[in-house]
Protein backbone atom coordinates (compact mmCIF):
# COMPACT_ATOMS: atom_id res chain seq x y z
CA UNK A 1 0.00 0.00 0.00
CA UNK A 2 1.87 3.12 -0.97
CA UNK A 3 1.68 6.12 1.50
CA UNK A 4 0.59 9.61 0.42
CA UNK A 5 2.52 12.88 0.41
CA UNK A 6 0.43 15.69 2.51
CA UNK A 7 1.02 18.55 0.33
CA UNK A 8 -1.65 19.78 2.00
CA UNK A 9 0.01 19.25 5.73
CA UNK A 10 3.50 20.82 4.48
CA UNK A 11 1.91 23.76 2.82
CA UNK A 12 0.32 24.86 6.10
CA UNK A 13 3.60 24.64 8.19
CA UNK A 14 4.96 27.11 5.48
CA UNK A 15 1.61 29.29 5.85
CA UNK A 16 2.29 30.14 9.52
CA UNK A 17 5.77 31.36 8.85
CA UNK A 18 4.26 33.67 6.21
CA UNK A 19 1.19 34.68 8.36
CA UNK A 20 3.66 36.16 10.90
CA UNK A 21 5.54 37.30 8.53
CA UNK A 22 3.22 40.00 6.62
CA UNK A 23 1.50 40.96 11.05
CA UNK A 24 5.29 42.11 10.64
CA UNK A 25 5.54 43.71 7.45
CA UNK A 26 1.73 45.38 7.97
CA UNK A 27 2.59 46.82 11.66
CA UNK A 28 5.49 48.56 9.37
CA UNK A 29 3.20 50.25 7.06
CA UNK A 30 4.13 47.46 4.19
CA UNK A 31 1.37 45.82 2.69
CA UNK A 32 2.80 42.76 0.44
CA UNK A 33 0.31 42.65 -2.91
CA UNK A 34 0.72 40.31 -5.55
CA UNK A 35 -0.23 41.29 -9.07
CA UNK A 36 -1.80 38.11 -11.03
CA UNK A 37 -1.97 38.49 -14.63
CA UNK A 38 -3.51 35.57 -16.63
CA UNK A 39 -3.30 35.52 -20.48
CA UNK A 40 -6.78 33.20 -21.71
CA UNK A 41 -8.34 31.02 -19.59
CA UNK A 42 -6.01 28.02 -19.01
CA UNK A 43 -7.53 25.45 -16.74
CA UNK A 44 -4.20 24.56 -14.61
CA UNK A 45 -3.98 28.72 -14.41
CA UNK A 46 -7.38 29.12 -13.25
CA UNK A 47 -6.80 26.01 -10.39
CA UNK A 48 -3.89 27.57 -9.32
CA UNK A 49 -4.92 31.53 -9.62
CA UNK A 50 -8.24 30.19 -7.09
CA UNK A 51 -5.61 28.95 -4.67
CA UNK A 52 -3.67 31.51 -4.64
CA UNK A 53 -6.29 34.00 -3.71
CA UNK A 54 -7.83 31.96 -1.29
CA UNK A 55 -4.27 31.55 0.51
CA UNK A 56 -3.76 35.60 -0.17
CA UNK A 57 -7.09 35.74 1.63
CA UNK A 58 -6.04 33.42 4.55
CA UNK A 59 -2.93 35.17 5.34
CA UNK A 60 -3.81 38.81 4.49
CA UNK A 61 -1.95 39.53 1.21
CA UNK A 62 -3.00 42.12 -1.38
CA UNK A 63 -3.63 40.67 -4.73
CA UNK A 64 -4.73 42.44 -8.21
CA UNK A 65 -5.30 40.51 -11.38
CA UNK A 66 -5.33 41.37 -14.49
CA UNK A 67 -6.95 39.06 -17.24
CA UNK A 68 -5.77 39.43 -21.08
CA UNK A 69 -7.54 37.60 -24.21
CA UNK A 70 -4.48 35.02 -25.64
CA UNK A 71 -3.97 37.18 -28.69
CA UNK A 72 -1.99 40.15 -26.44
CA UNK A 73 0.57 41.34 -28.27
CA UNK A 74 4.34 40.77 -26.86
CA UNK A 75 4.35 44.63 -27.06
CA UNK A 76 1.64 44.96 -25.37
CA UNK A 77 2.71 42.65 -22.36
CA UNK A 78 5.65 43.84 -21.90
CA UNK A 79 4.25 47.62 -21.74
CA UNK A 80 2.00 45.80 -19.20
CA UNK A 81 4.86 44.76 -17.25
CA UNK A 82 6.77 47.91 -17.44
CA UNK A 83 3.47 49.56 -15.18
CA UNK A 84 3.43 47.33 -12.88
CA UNK A 85 7.08 47.70 -12.22
CA UNK A 86 7.19 50.73 -11.80
CA UNK A 87 3.78 50.31 -9.23
CA UNK A 88 5.15 50.62 -5.87
CA UNK A 89 1.85 49.32 -4.43
CA UNK A 90 2.87 46.24 -5.97
CA UNK A 91 5.38 44.06 -4.34
CA UNK A 92 5.41 41.26 -6.66
CA UNK A 93 4.18 40.21 -10.27
CA UNK A 94 3.11 36.62 -11.20
CA UNK A 95 2.63 36.08 -14.98
CA UNK A 96 0.94 32.58 -15.70
CA UNK A 97 2.94 30.69 -17.80
CA UNK A 98 3.83 29.01 -20.41
CA UNK A 99 2.65 31.88 -22.67
CA UNK A 100 0.86 31.72 -25.72
CA UNK A 101 3.39 30.54 -28.75
CA UNK A 102 3.87 33.80 -30.27
CA UNK A 103 4.76 35.48 -26.98
CA UNK A 104 8.42 36.44 -26.99
CA UNK A 105 9.04 34.77 -24.12
CA UNK A 106 12.82 35.35 -23.55
CA UNK A 107 11.78 39.04 -23.98
CA UNK A 108 9.58 38.74 -21.18
CA UNK A 109 11.36 37.08 -18.71
CA UNK A 110 13.65 39.79 -19.19
CA UNK A 111 11.42 42.49 -19.19
CA UNK A 112 9.85 42.20 -15.32
CA UNK A 113 11.80 44.21 -12.48
CA UNK A 114 14.10 41.45 -10.64
CA UNK A 115 13.04 42.69 -7.02
CA UNK A 116 9.32 42.06 -8.14
CA UNK A 117 10.02 38.74 -9.95
CA UNK A 118 8.23 36.45 -7.64
CA UNK A 119 8.00 33.68 -9.87
CA UNK A 120 11.84 33.52 -10.57
CA UNK A 121 11.23 34.03 -14.28
CA UNK A 122 14.14 36.61 -15.41
CA UNK A 123 17.13 34.68 -16.51
CA UNK A 124 19.58 36.64 -13.62
CA UNK A 125 17.31 35.03 -10.58
CA UNK A 126 17.40 32.03 -12.28
CA UNK A 127 20.82 31.92 -12.54
CA UNK A 128 21.51 32.35 -9.20
CA UNK A 129 19.54 28.96 -8.88
CA UNK A 130 21.39 27.05 -11.31
CA UNK A 131 24.53 28.09 -9.60
CA UNK A 132 23.09 26.81 -5.92
CA UNK A 133 22.30 30.10 -4.26
CA UNK A 134 18.60 29.89 -3.27
CA UNK A 135 19.03 33.40 -0.86
CA UNK A 136 16.52 35.08 -3.35
CA UNK A 137 13.79 34.06 -5.22
CA UNK A 138 12.56 30.33 -6.24
CA UNK A 139 10.92 28.95 -8.95
CA UNK A 140 7.52 28.16 -7.47
CA UNK A 141 6.56 24.81 -8.86
CA UNK A 142 10.34 23.39 -8.80
CA UNK A 143 10.80 24.34 -5.01
CA UNK A 144 7.18 22.52 -4.27
CA UNK A 145 8.17 19.26 -6.24
CA UNK A 146 11.60 19.22 -4.14
CA UNK A 147 9.56 20.45 -0.81
CA UNK A 148 7.42 16.81 -1.30
CA UNK A 149 10.50 15.08 -1.74
CA UNK A 150 12.26 16.14 1.17
CA UNK A 151 9.34 15.89 3.42
CA UNK A 152 8.72 12.35 2.70
CA UNK A 153 12.24 11.78 4.40
CA UNK A 154 13.50 10.56 1.43
CA UNK A 155 17.64 11.02 1.17
CA UNK A 156 18.13 12.40 -2.17
CA UNK A 157 22.18 12.22 -2.18
CA UNK A 158 22.58 9.28 -4.50
CA UNK A 159 19.19 8.65 -5.55
CA UNK A 160 18.21 8.93 -9.46
CA UNK A 161 15.03 11.46 -10.22
CA UNK A 162 13.69 11.04 -13.74
CA UNK A 163 12.10 14.78 -14.17
CA UNK A 164 8.94 14.35 -16.85
CA UNK A 165 9.59 18.31 -18.16
CA UNK A 166 12.30 20.12 -20.26
CA UNK A 167 10.20 23.73 -19.19
CA UNK A 168 12.00 26.74 -17.61
CA UNK A 169 9.14 26.65 -15.20
CA UNK A 170 9.57 23.36 -13.52
CA UNK A 171 11.80 20.70 -15.64
CA UNK A 172 15.56 22.46 -15.85
CA UNK A 173 15.35 24.92 -12.43
CA UNK A 174 13.96 21.65 -10.81
CA UNK A 175 16.82 19.52 -12.22
CA UNK A 176 19.34 21.95 -11.22
CA UNK A 177 17.58 22.29 -7.52
CA UNK A 178 18.07 17.99 -7.48
CA UNK A 179 21.85 18.14 -8.55
CA UNK A 180 22.67 20.33 -5.27
CA UNK A 181 21.07 18.00 -3.24
CA UNK A 182 23.09 15.53 -4.69
CA UNK A 183 21.23 13.27 -7.00
CA UNK A 184 21.26 11.82 -10.72
CA UNK A 185 19.09 13.59 -12.80
CA UNK A 186 17.30 12.40 -16.06
CA UNK A 187 14.95 14.76 -17.84
CA UNK A 188 13.07 13.38 -20.43
CA UNK A 189 10.63 14.50 -22.89
CA UNK A 190 8.50 14.08 -25.81
CA UNK A 191 11.29 12.85 -27.77
CA UNK A 192 12.73 10.33 -24.98
CA UNK A 193 12.42 6.44 -26.60
CA UNK A 194 11.15 3.93 -24.05
CA UNK A 195 10.70 6.41 -20.93
CA UNK A 196 8.95 3.49 -19.14
CA UNK A 197 12.56 1.54 -19.02
CA UNK A 198 13.42 5.37 -17.55
CA UNK A 199 10.92 5.71 -14.98
CA UNK A 200 10.69 2.25 -14.12
CA UNK A 201 14.54 2.37 -13.16
CA UNK A 202 14.14 5.94 -11.44
CA UNK A 203 13.97 5.72 -7.72
CA UNK A 204 11.85 9.33 -7.89
CA UNK A 205 9.69 9.84 -10.57
CA UNK A 206 8.30 13.73 -10.87
CA UNK A 207 5.97 14.22 -13.72
CA UNK A 208 4.81 18.00 -15.39
CA UNK A 209 3.44 16.57 -18.63
CA UNK A 210 -0.17 18.45 -18.46
CA UNK A 211 -1.91 15.14 -19.78
CA UNK A 212 -4.20 13.73 -17.25
CA UNK A 213 -3.66 10.31 -15.96
CA UNK A 214 -1.62 9.62 -18.50
CA UNK A 215 0.69 7.17 -16.24
CA UNK A 216 -0.40 4.09 -15.10
CA UNK A 217 0.77 1.27 -12.64
CA UNK A 218 3.25 -0.18 -15.60
CA UNK A 219 5.42 3.21 -15.23
CA UNK A 220 6.61 2.48 -12.17
CA UNK A 221 7.97 -0.23 -9.24
CA UNK A 222 6.27 -0.99 -5.71
CA UNK A 223 9.67 1.14 -4.37
CA UNK A 224 9.05 4.14 -6.54
CA UNK A 225 8.28 8.00 -5.03
CA UNK A 226 6.13 9.39 -7.57
CA UNK A 227 5.68 13.34 -7.39
CA UNK A 228 2.86 14.19 -10.08
CA UNK A 229 3.29 17.77 -10.48
CA UNK A 230 0.85 17.69 -13.65
CA UNK A 231 -2.65 19.84 -13.25
CA UNK A 232 -4.98 18.93 -16.27
CA UNK A 233 -9.11 18.03 -16.72
CA UNK A 234 -9.66 14.20 -16.99
CA UNK A 235 -12.38 13.51 -19.94
CA UNK A 236 -14.76 14.44 -16.54
CA UNK A 237 -14.03 17.84 -16.81
CA UNK A 238 -12.65 16.76 -13.04
CA UNK A 239 -9.04 18.58 -12.24
CA UNK A 240 -6.55 15.79 -12.64
CA UNK A 241 -2.89 15.25 -11.98
CA UNK A 242 -0.81 12.83 -15.25
CA UNK A 243 -1.00 9.99 -12.86
CA UNK A 244 -3.81 7.52 -12.69
CA UNK A 245 -3.56 7.99 -8.79
CA UNK A 246 -6.09 5.33 -7.88
CA UNK A 247 -4.17 2.72 -10.62
CA UNK A 248 -1.06 3.74 -8.98
CA UNK A 249 -1.13 4.26 -5.55
CA UNK A 250 -1.33 0.80 -4.19
CA UNK A 251 1.57 -0.04 -6.64
CA UNK A 252 4.27 2.43 -5.28
CA UNK A 253 6.16 3.33 -2.39
CA UNK A 254 4.84 7.30 -1.88
CA UNK A 255 2.57 9.44 -4.04
CA UNK A 256 1.16 13.30 -4.36
CA UNK A 257 -2.01 13.46 -4.85
CA UNK A 258 -3.76 15.67 -7.45
CA UNK A 259 -5.70 18.36 -5.65
CA UNK A 260 -3.78 18.21 -2.35
CA UNK A 261 0.34 17.75 -3.60
CA UNK A 262 2.43 20.19 -4.83
CA UNK A 263 -0.39 22.50 -6.06
CA UNK A 264 -1.02 23.18 -2.54
CA UNK A 265 2.83 23.65 -2.42
CA UNK A 266 3.14 25.64 -4.59
CA UNK A 267 0.79 28.34 -4.17
CA UNK A 268 2.60 28.65 -0.61
CA UNK A 269 6.01 28.92 -2.06
CA UNK A 270 4.92 32.05 -4.43
CA UNK A 271 3.48 33.43 -1.14
CA UNK A 272 6.91 32.78 0.46
CA UNK A 273 8.61 35.03 -2.36
CA UNK A 274 6.51 37.77 -2.39
CA UNK A 275 6.50 38.25 1.36
CA UNK A 276 10.74 37.94 0.13
CA UNK A 277 9.87 41.10 -2.72
CA UNK A 278 8.49 43.07 0.18
CA UNK A 279 10.86 43.09 3.01
CA UNK A 280 13.52 43.77 0.12
CA UNK A 281 11.34 46.44 -0.87
CA UNK A 282 10.67 47.59 2.81
CA UNK A 283 14.59 47.48 3.29
CA UNK A 284 15.60 49.37 -0.05
CA UNK A 285 13.26 51.85 0.97
N1 LIG B 1 4.07 31.38 -13.78
C1 LIG B 1 3.84 30.11 -13.47
N2 LIG B 1 2.83 29.48 -14.08
C2 LIG B 1 2.63 28.17 -13.77
C3 LIG B 1 3.43 27.53 -12.83
C4 LIG B 1 4.48 28.25 -12.20
O1 LIG B 1 5.22 27.73 -11.34
N3 LIG B 1 4.65 29.53 -12.55
N4 LIG B 1 3.24 26.20 -12.53
C5 LIG B 1 1.99 25.59 -12.90
C6 LIG B 1 1.00 25.92 -11.90
N5 LIG B 1 -0.12 25.02 -11.86
C7 LIG B 1 -0.47 24.17 -12.90
O2 LIG B 1 -0.92 24.43 -13.91
C8 LIG B 1 -0.81 24.90 -10.66
C9 LIG B 1 -0.17 25.24 -9.46
C10 LIG B 1 -0.87 25.12 -8.25
C11 LIG B 1 -2.18 24.65 -8.25
C12 LIG B 1 -2.89 24.50 -6.95
O3 LIG B 1 -2.77 25.32 -6.07
N6 LIG B 1 -3.61 23.39 -6.82
C13 LIG B 1 -4.26 23.09 -5.54
C14 LIG B 1 -5.75 23.37 -5.58
C15 LIG B 1 -6.41 22.78 -6.79
C16 LIG B 1 -7.92 23.11 -6.85
O4 LIG B 1 -8.61 22.76 -5.88
O5 LIG B 1 -8.32 23.71 -7.87
C17 LIG B 1 -3.98 21.65 -5.20
O6 LIG B 1 -3.45 20.93 -6.09
O7 LIG B 1 -4.26 21.27 -4.08
C18 LIG B 1 -2.80 24.32 -9.43
C19 LIG B 1 -2.11 24.45 -10.65
C20 LIG B 1 1.53 26.08 -14.25
N7 LIG B 1 1.62 27.49 -14.37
Amino acid sequence: MGLTIDGKFIANNIKKDIIKKVEYLREKGNIPTLAIVRLGDNPGDISYEKSIIKLCSDVNIDTKKFVFDNDISTKELQQILGQLNEDTSISGILLFRPLPEHIDENLIRNSINLNKDVDCMHPLNLEKIFEGDYSGFTPCTSKAALLAILNSGIELDGKTVAVINRSMVVGKPLAMMLLSNNATVTICHSKTHDLRKITKSSDIVVTALGRAKYFNKDYFTNESIVIDVGVSQDKNGKLSGDVDFEDVVNNVRMITPVPGGVGSITTCVLLENVVKACMKEAVLI
